[in-house]
């Protein structure tokens, strides 16, 4: 990863501001405490191989590469340069958690914002939510529903599209070409809402991650629950979110019985944290210009 010989140094701050900033939403994630099925702090939800502890070792092994490919971007790349970056990134990430997908979507979703918002500073635009969305859309879609998929299996598939396949879902590839319509429609109204009506950022990131599983079409959950599986999950965010979501008096206590059946079914919702992380991105990417 040696972007620093491709790119002017002028854009060398700019590129280490939006990383940083990647990398910090990807930590509120995490750090994020009730949440259904997903590794928090204190608990590993529905994963047996994987804990908090191997999520921060992945993010420390991801903090070059998120400046990195925002600089990139400030040299207008095609998709090809974007991807190696990625796929070397994937590498780095297994290295440091024993071969544990902890931030595979992560390093998708984000890098290509990453590398829009590098884009969008290199040619002096203001940074805003719909303006970096449109940019990965317009720059980089047709490509990368084109490409091969990163992470493959024995059978040369990797899960996302076997799910894909046998289910006709779209993915996080899907979710990206569009320019991210499930994070600018759905989980930052959500996040927006609840943060202008509270203040409290637990709890409009709580709103956004439930309003997200209630309607993305995840791939984690098709993959580890099937068609019931992912059905049954949209459904318990949406009566969650029915009865007050995060505005009601015991919505911890409904999230951590949500939690509680979500690990019975060892259902996780990964793309919905993914694009909870992508969210909190949007959400701050306009104080980066
Ligand atoms: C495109 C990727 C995500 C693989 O796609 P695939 O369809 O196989 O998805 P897979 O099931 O492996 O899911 C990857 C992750 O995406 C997240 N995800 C799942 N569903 C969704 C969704 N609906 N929306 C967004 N993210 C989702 C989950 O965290 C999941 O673990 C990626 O791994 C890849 O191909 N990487 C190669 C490098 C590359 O192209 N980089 C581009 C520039 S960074
Ligand atoms: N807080 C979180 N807890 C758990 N998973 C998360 C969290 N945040 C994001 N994810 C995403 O969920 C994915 C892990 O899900 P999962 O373990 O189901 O995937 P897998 O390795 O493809 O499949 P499996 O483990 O079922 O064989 C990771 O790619 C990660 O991006």
């Amino acid at each position: 990863m040696a972007s620093g010989r491709l790119v002017p140094d002028r854009h060398a701050l700019p590129a280490r501001r939006i990383g940083r900033f990647a990398l910090a939403c990807l930590y509120r994630e995490v750090a994020l405490a009730h949440k259904p099925g997903l590794v928090t702090p204190w608990s590993r939800g529905s994963h047996e191989d994987m804990d908090f502890s191997t999520f921060l070792r992945s993010l420390q092994s991801l903090r070059h590469y998120f400046p990195e490919i925002a600089a990139c971007g400030c040299g207008r790349p095609d998709f090809g340069a974007l991807r190696s970056l990625g796929i070397d990134a994937e590498r780095h990430m297994l290295r440091a958690t024993g071969g544990i997908n902890t931030h595979r979507g992560a390093i998708f979703n984000l890098g290509l914002l990453c590398a829009a918002a590098g884009v969008a500073a290199a040619g002096r635009q203001r940074l805003e939510p719909a303006s970096v969305c449109a940019l990965v859309r317009e720059s980089w879609g047709a490509s990368m529903l084109a490409a091969p998929a990163g992470g493959h299996d024995e059978a040369g598939l990797s899960h996302g599209q076997k799910v894909a396949v046998r289910h006709g879902v779209g993915g996080a590839r899907a979710e990206a070409a569009a320019g991210f319509p499930s994070a600018m429609a759905v989980g930052l109204p959500a996040y927006v809402s609840v943060l202008e009506t509270t203040g409290d950022e637990t709890r409009a990131e709580t709103q956004a991650l439930f309003a997200l599983i209630a309607s993305v079409d995840d791939t984690n959950l098709l993959w580890r629950g099937g068609a019931a599986g992912l059905a049954h999950a949209k459904r318990s965010a949406a009566d969650f979110l029915a009865r007050g979501g995060v505005l009601a008096r015991d919505w911890r206590g409904r999230v951590d019985a949500i939690d509680a059946d979500f690990r019975s079914r060892r259902l996780s919702p990964g793309g919905s944290a993914d694009l909870l992380a992508v969210t909190l991105f949007l959400a701050g990417v306009g104080a980066l210009g």
